[in-house]
């Protein structure tokens, strides 16, 4: 954050400089100024922002050491650069600044400290002010000249006091107006604003691209910048451009205390302001902005990657002044980056338990977002075509939040011709079976090989015994390996699912198998010797059974007794995840009935569905799917919902959503404690909910519950309902608090039915949902 005062002596005794550090601080600085030229003039840097961050905090640490290089032309003093590109130049009336940035909890301190010396604390009586905390969006900024409400001249920010004329292409952005709204346009206004590229919209842009033949975009931010700076404006129409303000530059005409205030004013006119703004009186409130903003990052309309935090009180800003670069009067909390660069290593398939195929990255390991990434999902041999990815690129990989890992694009400027082409295999890489699409004109492509395919087997029977279905404890990825498809013996004891509950110790002790590495289902190494690692899982070397494996027949015993809906899911009928097979076994109550059914009686079930029906007969209409299930009657397991029929069912009638984490419920066990009870569980609110139940770190579920009013419960006023119904939580249902910051984010996805709708992206997929575990 050292920066050089304007009005600062910059002689600096350099005599004294090792010519070592000198000539570090002339490498980095050139470094630091090729990576701005390509961002900025080029619209496609080959490095991640973090890694460009890092690059100026070494020339600042540099500079700390030897203040003599901090010449005024050093990168760290300067907004950007000013270069010679296809556009006029255009002076700004009033500089544009950059921000000066704080990466963590103690840089934010230093600065409110800064602004303390200067101007008391937050609450002095001689002059209080505020914090006006606004999102960090991450797009280019632009500067708009509007004379007597007239849009004169558009431009970007250049240097900070020359930029480059794009007035055309700005003319075309929907949101910016020719003309300033309303009669009290003054006479003259500079308004700086961010112009994005809608996050949504990007994957297609892309695509338009690659299919043209041109380079891709690295990100949404590049894609903004590269929209707008077009020398045909026509080709800026094109893009879906938005445009949020942040700040005013030169004025004349009219005044404004606050900045905040000034945004009033701004939104009369017309210009399109931002939704999230909040002003606060100490650093504490401004902590729990930039808290609430780093859980709710992606519930906004743009990518964000920091809360701007502004001094509110105008004049105190001019008090604060600015250096060279930035303004003293704000400061730039980033949160951590969720995009890095990592070389594409190779592109491989996996085989998912309903047969579908789908390729994945492997990348080299990178951290992102709190953890290592070393797959990518990459969906289906579509999407690598669409995204241009070629084997060997480097590639912008993105992990946001909870979401698996995912790659945006190549970074073409770096290709040296030895980058190659994924080409799908036409053979299934477990069984070598053709592979083929499920129906014609699916661009997914699935292994036939059902019953046999051992890599289909494996994962079923992993999904099976796994938390959502039969929940069967010591029964994991390297137990459904070991029983499905050992080195020895020759014959697996599950040659299917119907062997599950008769499986006997005996057969076992003798099984050797490998340890499969679950995202990528290869045989993994030992560190040491680097050979496969081969186990004998059940037994201890004197070939008696271990604990593990003793408890695991327990627990398939007692498994025999789980819900029914838990069986149906555990089946593995396309389509049919937990929600699905809820809405089955609370209908129908008994498998049998589900399977003598008519497919209309089925799609008729609320929760169901045509698709799904569709699937369950099919399933059904199998012979070694019926004989699974004779299996499992035969060795007593319960295909019956028992005693529900006559069960009450006090929340008949209530729609429930849950979000967020619940301290005393798994996600699931809240749901089948309220649909036990007779109330349906929906994934999304809206003003028919009857309760939103909350957790820790709830989603945009609640600001949506809090937007259109439905009873909010905490986890105490869960149990209310749970215990004694809906009035008593009526009653208890919490309001609420008014200091929330005022999001209005877009509706989340509905997760309750995302699990059926496309049980092929999540449940199905070969590095996709492991990759977000291990990740
Ligand atoms: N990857 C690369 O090669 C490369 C090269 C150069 C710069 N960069 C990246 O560009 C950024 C540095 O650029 P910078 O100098 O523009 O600084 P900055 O992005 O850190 O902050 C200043 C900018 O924030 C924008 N902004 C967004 N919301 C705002 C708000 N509510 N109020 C005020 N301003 C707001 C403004 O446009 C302003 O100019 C860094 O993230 C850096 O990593 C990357
Ligand atoms: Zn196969």
């Amino acid at each position: 954050m050292a920066a050089v005062d304007d009005d600062a002596g910059l002689a600096g005794a350099s005599g004294d400089i090792p010519a070592e550090a000198r000539e570090q601080h002339a490498r980095l600085a050139e470094q630091v100024e090729e990576h701005r030229f390509r961002y900025y003039v080029n619209d496609a840097p080959v490095v991640s922002d973090a890694e460009f961050d890092k690059l100026l905090r070494r020339l600042e640490a540099i500079e700390d050491e030897h203040p003599g290089l901090r010449t005024p032309d050093s990168p760290t003093q300067k907004v950007a650069g000013a270069y010679a590109t296809d556009f006029a130049s255009v002076q700004h009336r009033e500089r544009m600044l950059s921000l000066d940035n704080a990466f963590d909890a103690e840089e934010l301190t230093t600065w409110a400290d800064r602004v303390a010396a200067e101007l008391g604390p937050p609450d002095n009586a001689h002059s209080p002010y505020h914090f006006l905390c606004e999102l960090k969006v991450d797009g280019l900024a632009v500067n708009l000249t509007y004379e007597q409400g007239r849009l004169t001249r558009a431009a970007t920010r250049g240097d900070g006091r020359t930029g480059e004329d794009i007035t055309p292409n700005v003319r075309t952005i929907a949101d910016i107006p020719d003309r300033l709204a309303g009669d009290r346009v003054p006479e003259l206004v500079e308004i700086r604003g961010e112009v994005y590229f809608p996050g949504d919209k990007f994957e297609e842009l892309n695509e338009r691209l690659v299919e043209a033949g041109d380079k891709p975009f690295a990100n949404p931010r590049n894609a903004a910048a590269g929209s707008l700076r077009q020398k045909d404006p026509r080709i800026t129409a094109s893009r879906p451009l938005r445009m949020v303000v942040h700040g005013i530059g030169a004025r004349e005409g009219f005044d404004i205390d606050c900045q905040s205030h000034a945004y009033d004013l701004l939104r009369e006119w017309g210009l399109p302001t931002a939704r999230y703004n909040k002003v606060v009186g100490t650093l504490a409130e401004v902590s729990d902005v930039i808290a609430y903003y780093g859980e709710h990052r992606h519930d906004v309309e743009h990518e964000i990657d920091g809360v701007v935090v502004k001094v509110d009180e105008i004049p105190l800003q001019g008090r604060l002044g600015s250096t060279s670069r930035a303004p003293r009067w704000a400061i730039a909390w980033k949160y951590p980056p969720e995009e890095v660069n990592t070389k594409l290593v190779d592109i491989r398939v996996g085989v998912g338990r309903t047969g579908r195929v789908t390729p994945y990255a492997v990348v080299e390991p990178v951290h992102v977002a709190g953890s290592e990434v070393e797959f990518a999902t990459l969906h289906n041999q579509d999407v690598v075509k669409k995204k241009g990815v070629l084997i060997g690129d480097t590639v912008v990989l993105r992990k946001a939040g909870d979401v698996i890992p995912e790659i945006l694009g190549p970074i073409a400027d770096l290709r040296d011709g030895s980058e190659r082409e994924f080409v799908m295999p036409a053979e299934c890489p477990d069984c070598g079976t053709a592979l083929q699409p499920m129906k014609e004109g699916d661009i997914d492509l699935r292994c036939p090989n059902a019953r046999y395919c051992p890599a289909q087997l494996r994962e079923r029977i992993f999904y099976l015994a796994g938390r959502k279905c039969l929940d069967i404890e010591n029964f994991g990825y390297v137990a459904a390996t070991a029983l499905t498809q050992p080195l020895e013996p020759s014959e697996p004891p599950l040659r299917d699912e119907g062997d599950l509950f008769t499986l006997k110790i005996e057969e076992l002790l003798p099984i050797r198998s490998y340890v499969l590495d679950q995202d990528t289902g290869l045989p993994k190494r030992d560190a040491d010797s680097g050979e496969e690692k081969i186990v004998t899982f059940f037994a201890n070397q004197k070939g008696e059974p271990k604990k593990n494996a003793l408890a695991m027949l327990d627990n398939i015993e007692a498994a025999k007794e789980r819900p029914l809906a838990r069986i149906i899911t555990g089946l593995s009928i396309r389509h049919v995840g937990p929600v699905a097979a809820e809405a089955l076994a609370r209908e129908f109550r008994d498998l049998d009935r589900i399977k003598d059914a008519a497919e209309e009686e089925l799609a008729a079930v609320d929760g169901v569905g045509p698709t799904i029906a569709a699937s369950v007969k099919q399933w059904f209409a199998e012979d070694w799917h019926l004989e699974i299930i004779e299996k499992w009657r035969a060795a007593g397991v319960k295909f019956t919902e028992e005693g529900s029929d006559e069960g009450p069912r006090p929340l008949e009638g209530l729609t429930v959503v849950v979000t967020g984490t619940l301290a005393g419920h798994t996600r699931d066990g809240a749901k089948e404690a309220l649909v036990s009870r007779g109330a349906k569980v929906t994934g999304s609110v809206s003003k028919k909910t009857s309760f939103v139940v909350v957790g820790d770190n709830p989603g945009s579920k609640y600001d949506k519950a809090l937007q259109v009013k439905v009873p909010v419960l905490d986890e105490p006023g869960f149990a209310v309902l749970l215990e004694q119904g809906a009035d008593a939580a009526r009653a208890v249902a919490v309001n609420p608090p008014e200091e929330e910051p005022a999001a209005e984010p877009e509706p989340a996805a509905d997760d309750a039915s995302a699990d059926d709708a496309d049980e092929a992206s999540a449940e199905d997929g070969k590095g996709t949902e492991t990759a977000a575990e291990t990740a």
